[in-house]
C-alpha cells in the first residue's frame, strides 16, 4: 500500500496508538511514526517493543514536523495535550483523535488548535478489554466502524486522505454528526460496558457466592460480562463523565424495559418473555447476516429456526 503520511505522531501509546502503529508499519502507510506517551515506562516499553520510530519526552517534541498527529489518550486528557501542542503544530498538519466520545473532545480540543490546522475528529469502533503499550495488535482494525465526525467547513483533501489512512489499516470508515455519534454509542457500546460493570458488582457483593460458584461455574455470558467489566477504568470512567446526557437517556429506556421484564416475569406472562426474547435473537442475527460479528461460528449464519 502506498504510503499516506510522512511522519505521524502518536500522543498516548497504548491498544489504540499501539494497534494504529502496528498496521501503519505492516502497510507502510506512514513514513515515520513518533510517540510520546506520559508515563516514562511506557515510553520505554514502546521502544522496547519498537512499534514507534522515535519516542520523545515531551508531546511537543513528538508533534514537531508531523504532518497527522493521533490523540490516543483517555478523552478527558485531551484538551489538556491539544494545549500543550497546539504552538508546536506544523501548518497545514491533520490532527485527529481515537476517543469513544465526540462531541465533548470537539469542545474540548477544537479552540486550542492553531488556524490552518486540520481538526478531523474520529473513532475506530474497534478495541479490546486490554490497555497500555503491550496491547496493541496490526490486525484490531480490519473489517471494522472507523468513524469520522467532521466540523462545519473541514478540509475535503484532508478528510480523504485521513480516509485513505483508515482505510489502509482495514476499517470501513463512515461519516456521522457528533451528537448523534454520541448517542448511537451510548446505545451500542457505553451503556451495554455500565450494565457489565453492575452485573460483575452485582456478584461481586455476593461474596459467598462469588468467590466460589461464580468463578468455578461461570458460563460464557457471564463470563463476557467478565471482559468487558476488566476494560481501562480511566478511559471508561472519562467516557460516562463525558457522554452523560445521552448515557442517562439511555439508561432510562433500559430500566424502563428492564421493569417491564421484571413484571412479565413476576406475573408469569411466558408470551410477553417469549415475544420479546424472539425479537431480541432477530436483532442479533441481523448483526451476523450483516457480516458485523466475525466471531460468529457458521452455525450461527445458517440456522434460521
Ligand atoms: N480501548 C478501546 O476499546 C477503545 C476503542 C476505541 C477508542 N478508544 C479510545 O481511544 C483512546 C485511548 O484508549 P486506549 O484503549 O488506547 O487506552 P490505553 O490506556 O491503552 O492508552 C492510553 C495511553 O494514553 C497515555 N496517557 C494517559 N493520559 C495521558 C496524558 N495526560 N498525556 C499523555 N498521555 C497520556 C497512557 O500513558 C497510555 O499510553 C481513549 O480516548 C478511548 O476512549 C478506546
Ligand atoms: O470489544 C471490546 O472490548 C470493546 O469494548 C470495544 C468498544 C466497543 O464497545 O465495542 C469499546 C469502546 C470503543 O470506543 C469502541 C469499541
Amino acid at each position: 500500500m502506498a504510503q499516506v503520511f510522512e511522519r505521524v505522531a502518536l500522543i498516548g501509546l497504548g491498544l489504540i496508538a499501539g494497534s494504529m502503529a502496528h498496521a501503519m508499519k505492516r502497510h507502510k502507510l506512514a513514513g515515520h511514526v513518533a510517540g510520546f506517551a506520559r508515563s516514562a515506562e511506557t515510553r520505554r516499553a514502546a521502544a522496547e517493543i519498537g512499534f514507534v520510530d522515535s519516542v520523545h519526552d515531551s508531546a511537543a517534541e513528538a508533534v514537531k514536523g508531523a504532518d497527522l498527529v493521533v490523540l490516543a489518550v483517555p478523552v478527558g486528557a485531551m484538551g489538556a495535550v491539544a494545549e500543550e501542542i497546539a504552538p508546536h503544530l506544523a501548518p497545514g498538519a491533520t490532527v485527529t483523535d481515537v476517543g469513544s466520545v465526540k462531541q465533548a473532545v470537539i469542545d474540548a480540543v477544537g479552540p486550542h488548535l492553531p488556524d490552518g490546522v486540520h481538526f478531523i475528529p474520529s473513532h475506530p469502533l474497534a478495541g479490546t478489554e486490554h490497555s497500555g503499550p503491550y496491547s496493541g495488535f496490526a490486525t484490531l482494525f480490519e473489517n471494522r466502524w472507523w468513524l469520522i465526525t467532521p466540523l462545519d467547513g473541514a478540509d475535503e483533501a484532508a478528510t480523504a486522505r485521513l480516509r485513505r489512512l483508515f482505510e489502509g489499516v482495514g476499517a470501513q470508515v463512515d461519516e456521522m454528526e457528533p451528537g448523534h455519534h454520541d448517542l448511537v454509542l451510548a446505545v451500542v457500546s457505553h451503556t451495554p460496558h455500565l450494565i457489565a460493570y453492575t452485573m460483575v458488582g452485582v456478584a461481586d457483593h455476593l461474596r459467598r457466592v462469588s468467590q466460589s460458584e461464580v468463578i468455578k461455574y461461570s458460563a460464557s455470558g457471564f463470563r463476557d460480562f467478565t471482559r468487558i467489566a476488566a476494560s481501562d477504568p480511566t478511559m471508561w470512567r472519562d467516557v460516562f463523565l463525558t457522554n452523560k446526557e445521552a448515557t442517562l437517556d439511555i439508561l432510562g429506556r433500559f430500566t424502563e424495559e428492564l421493569f417491564v421484564l421484571q413484571r412479565a416475569i413476576r406475573m408469569g406472562d411466558g408470551d410477553h418473555l417469549y415475544e420479546y426474547f424472539t425479537r431480541t435473537r432477530a436483532i442479533r442475527r441481523g448483526i451476523i447476516e450483516a457480516g458485523q460479528d466475525t466471531d460468529a461460528p457458521d452455525f450461527g449464519r445458517a440456522r434460521k429456526d
